[in-house]
Order: structure tokens, then C-alpha cells, then sequence
């Protein structure tokens, strides 16, 4: 009974059939019709006493758009009102609760007005909110007076929220993360997932959660906060002269730290500047004078690559999680950041690199921006930092790295040296330089980094970050799949 199919007479006076299938709702126009999957789904209701049915989903209008929210609204013509009634309960299950999604999530929003190109507040209020109302969802927006406004509302936020969500790009993120980190319940705020909502010039994180071909769609964006399910992910204590600071995403220092800093005025190209920047680098052929050392756990590329490709399946065939929020890791806990443990006074199983460098840049999650996929083996929640060192070969050699760096090719390249570690440390050798944390201007002096397992989470669409890349430098690379971001039974 509930599966079966229902005409709607819109205000138009155009009939719409709508036919249910397992994983998904056949929406047909006379002429043609279009599959909604479940998780496309965000809201149906049905008012009885006008015999009303109203659907919201997000689809592409066209092939070329982006995602958008879609109403439909029509008089049910061929059904009793029980009947409608089991109808739309039936649907609204399967796109939540048969999904282990909860519905009408509680959201804390922050919106940054001055992130990337200033369009935050703009497609928060157009494109976001009414995807998050039409889900149902309970939403507390503040929009950003001034820098570090971010870390106040971390410090000091409720822990009731299912998640966080975030209006700009990385270094939002960035703040909120040191605003948990300096919350009174630190391990109890952390386990709030964030949701980032890419209106930044970077937006590496949003491309790691939602992959390359959407993660810059903003519809998409708000539903996976809606929908998406919390993934672990590791973060990292830099410490600086005894300041320490979380970050989630990279260290840089040489030419990829010029990256991210130096390009500042080129803020109005958006994300091109990376490219851009990139080039006037290799260009300037700059050494980088530090001294890096690293507690290793992996160097070979090839077992680092077969390790991600054996833990993605394994996530793809693991079972939906249970809906959010996740249970806190300890209702008991000390309530304390923990503890770093591979300070100065830890001396055993270090390796020191002594030989020019081009650049290190650490982190986690494989793009740090659309043009670059610096590190492609990496895993949210393996508990080690992925660090490359980039020794100073010759100018052609690193120019050669550039064409397919969207793709991780750099990884591959012999000069190239790739490390998961516990943690590093570097130390300049100079006073002159630049040093970018999740893409932040740092004191170029020395740190310390090691890393958190799982201390926070992002919500997710998949388990996994969504960067396709390649298992061997010898295979020829698969063809470039439009990856099903709706894919059935997802
Ligand atoms: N209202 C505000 N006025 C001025 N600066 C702000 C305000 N709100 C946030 N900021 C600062 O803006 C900086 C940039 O934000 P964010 O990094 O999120 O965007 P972005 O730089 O455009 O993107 P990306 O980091 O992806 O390149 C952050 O360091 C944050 O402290």
C-alpha cells in the first residue's frame, strides 16, 4: 500500500505522478520524469484537510547547474487520506530513519561575511537556510563581527547541537576547532561534527568530505549537513615556544606556505590563485632552510597506497552507523585535551632530514585546495600525519610536478619523499620565512607537531574522503568517473 504510486494536481493544473520505488522516488511529468534518491529527499507532508501533498528534494535543474531545492506542491487526485498519510510516513522513513539519519537536526551556524569573494551571508540566507527549514531542521545563525569571533562561540558553545555548521572556508574551521580546544568540556564539544559550507577561496576541507566534482556545490554542501554521518578524523597539536594550537588540515613551510600566505592579494581569483601562486614559486626556485625531523611509521609508497585503497573498501562496505550524534568516546572523561607525548623529551625513533628543501608541507586529507591533491594516501582517522619533503632538485623537476597535481601525481614522483608519521618536528635555520597552519600566517620559528586520533568529526556523505586516486604509479589511470554522489541504496 505505501508503495504505491499517487497523481498530484499542481496549481498549475498540470498532473504529476510520483512513483515510489526502494531507494528512491520516480517523479513524472506527462512528458518526462526524473529519479529522486532517498538521500535527496529532505522533507514530504500532507495536509488532509486540503488533500495537499508537498515534497522537498535538491536535484540539478539542468545537467551543468548546480544542486538546488525543489518544491512540489498538488492536490492528491487518486488516493484515500490514510492511504496518503502511510504514503508520505513510508517515504520520510526511508530518506531518515531507514538511513539511520535522524530528522530535524539541531544546527549552531556561523556564517562568515568576509570569506572568499564576501558572498557568505548571501548564499547562507538564498541557498542554505531553506534547505535546512525545508529538512525540518532547528538552526541558531551568527554571522562573524570580527576575526577570532569564531573561537568565542566555539569556547563557549552548548553541547546540544548535532553539528556545527560553517559559512566560509578553511580558517573558520580552523578557529572553531581551537575554540573547542579551549571549551571547558573539550572531549564532550569535539564530538559535535562540523559541516562546512564552502564560501571561502579555499575550501579544502569541503573538497575532501564531498570530492572534486561537488565540492563546491553549496546545495550539496547543506545536505550533508542535513544527512551526512559523522567521520572521525584525527587532528594535530602545534607547538610553538610552549603555545599550543589544534589544526586539522596542513603545516606548510617554503614554497607551499607562500602558497597560502603570500597569495593573499590574489584573493580575488578564488581557489585559481593556488595555481597561480604555484607557478610564480617554482618560478623563484626558493630554498627552504629547516631541519626536519619525523617519528616515521610508513615511507613506502606503494604499501602506503595499497593501505588506502584496502581501508576505502572496507569503509564502502561497512554498514550505515548509527544515526547522530555520536555517543560521547567517554561520559566519564577528564574532560581535558590529551596530552601531547613526543615532546623535546622524547628521543627514541626519530629521523632527521638534513638536505636542502623546496618545501614541507604536512597534513591530512588529500586535497589542500582544487588544483592540488598533496595528500592523496591519506585517512581521517589512522591517527598519523602524512609529510612531504620536497628536496631542492632541479627547477624542471619541479615544474614537471605540476600538470596533474589535482590528481596526486606528485606523490609518485621518485624525488618526492612521503612520510606517515606520529609526529615531526622542524626547526629553521634562518629567521626569515614563512610558516601557514590550516592555511593561517604562524611565527616562523621552531614546532613541534604531533597528532590526536579521531579527537574530532566531520559530517560525511560517505565515511571516507572522496578523492579518487590512483593504486599504482604504473597503472594507467581509471577514466575520470562522474562519481554517483546519490547513488542508490546510498
Ligand atoms: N567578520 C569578520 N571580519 C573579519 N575577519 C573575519 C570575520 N569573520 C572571520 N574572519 C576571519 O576571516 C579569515 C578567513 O576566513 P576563511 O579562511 O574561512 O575564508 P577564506 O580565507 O576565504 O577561505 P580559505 O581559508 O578556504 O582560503 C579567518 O581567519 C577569520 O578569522
Amino acid at each position: 500500500m505505501a508503495q504505491s504510486e499517487l497523481t498530484l494536481r499542481l496549481s498549475s493544473s498540470k498532473l504529476l505522478k510520483l512513483q515510489p520505488t526502494e531507494t528512491s522516488l520516480i517523479v513524472a511529468k506527462i512528458s518526462s520524469k526524473v529519479e529522486i534518491s532517498h538521500r535527496q529527499i529532505l522533507s514530504a507532508e500532507f495536509d488532509s484537510s486540503a488533500r495537499v501533498l508537498r515534497l522537498s528534494y535538491i536535484r540539478k535543474r539542468r545537467r551543468r547547474t548546480p544542486y538546488s531545492l525543489i518544491t512540489v506542491e498538488g492536490e492528491v487526485l487518486d488516493a484515500e487520506d490514510r492511504t496518503v498519510q502511510k504514503w508520505t510516513d513510508a517515504l520520510m522513513y526511508n530518506s531518515y530513519e531507514g538511513a539511520g539519519i535522524k530528522r530535524g537536526r539541531k544546527f549552531k551556524v556561523i556564517v562568515n561575511p568576509h570569506g572568499g569573494v564576501g558572498k557568505g551571508v548571501a548564499i547562507y540566507n538564498h541557498v542554505v537556510e531553506p534547505i535546512l527549514k525545508a529538512a525540518g531542521c532547528e538552526v541558531t545563525v551568527t554571522q562573524t563581527t570580527h576575526s577570532g569571533h569564531a573561537f568565542e562561540i566555539a569556547r563557549s558553545l552548548a553541547t546540544d547541537y548535532d553539528a556545527l555548521i560553517t559559512v566560509s572556508g578553511d580558517g573558520l574551521v580552523h578557529e572553531v576547532m581551537n575554540g573547542f580546544a579551549n571549551h571547558e568540556d573539550p572531549l564532550k564539544v569535539f564530538t559535535i561534527p562540523i559541516a562546512p559550507i564552502p564560501t571561502g577561496s579555499g575550501n579544502g576541507l569541503s573538497l575532501n568530505i564531498l570530492g572534486i566534482e561537488h565540492g563546491f556545490d553549496i546545495a550539496v554542501a547543506a545536505l550533508n549537513a542535513v544527512k551526512g554521518r559523522p567521520m572521525k578524523v584525527d587532528v594535530f597539536s602545534v607547538t610553538q615556544g610552549g603555545k599550543r594550537t589544534i589544526s586539522f588540515m596542513s603545516q606548510a613551510i617554503g614554497l607551499m606556505a607562500d602558497l597560502d600566505i603570500g597569495t593573499e592579494h590574489l584573493r580575488w581569483l578564488g581557489d585559481t590563485r593556488f595555481l597561480v601562486g604555484l607557478a610564480q614559486g617554482l618560478m623563484k626556485h626558493k630554498p627552504c632552510p629547516v631541519q626536519l625531523s619525523y617519528k616515521a611509521v610508513e615511507t613506502d609508497k606503494i604499501k602506503m597506497a595499497e593501505s588506502l585503497h584496502a581501508w576505502r573498501k572496507k569503509a564502502q562496505e561497512s554498514p550505515s552507523p548509527p544515526p547522530s550524534p555520536v555517543p560521547f568516546p567517554n561520559e566519564q572523561s577528564t574532560s581535558t585535551l590529551p596530552p601531547t607525548r613526543h615532546m623535546d623529551d622524547d628521543e627514541e625513533g626519530w629521523t632527521t632530514l638534513n638536505e636542502p628543501l623546496l618545501y614541507v608541507y604536512a597534513g591530512k586529507g588529500p586535497y589542500v585546495g582544487r588544483d592540488l591533491m598533496a595528500f592523496p594516501v591519506s585517512l581521517p582517522n589512522d591517527g598519523l600525519i602524512d609529510i612531504v619533503a620536497m628536496p631542492l632538485s632541479t627547477r624542471k623537476n619541479a615544474v614537471a610536478s605540476i600538470p596533474n597535481a589535482a590528481e596526486g601525481d606528485l606523490y609518485w614522483r621518485p624525488e618526492v619523499q612521503y612520510i606517515k608519521a606520529h609526529a615531526y618536528r622542524v626547526r629553521p635555520l634562518t629567521n626569515k620565512g614563512i610558516l601557514s597552519v590550516d592555511g593561517e600566517h604562524f611565527p616562523f620559528e621552531e614546532f613541534h607537531v604531533e597528532t590526536h586520533r579521531e579527537l574530532a568529526s566531520f559530517l560525511s556523505p560517505y565515511g571516507y574522503y572522496a578523492a579518487e586516486f590512483h593504486p599504482t604509479p604504473k597503472q594507467k589511470k581509471p577514466k575520470k568517473q562522474s562519481r554517483s554522489f546519490f547513488r542508490k541504496g546510498h
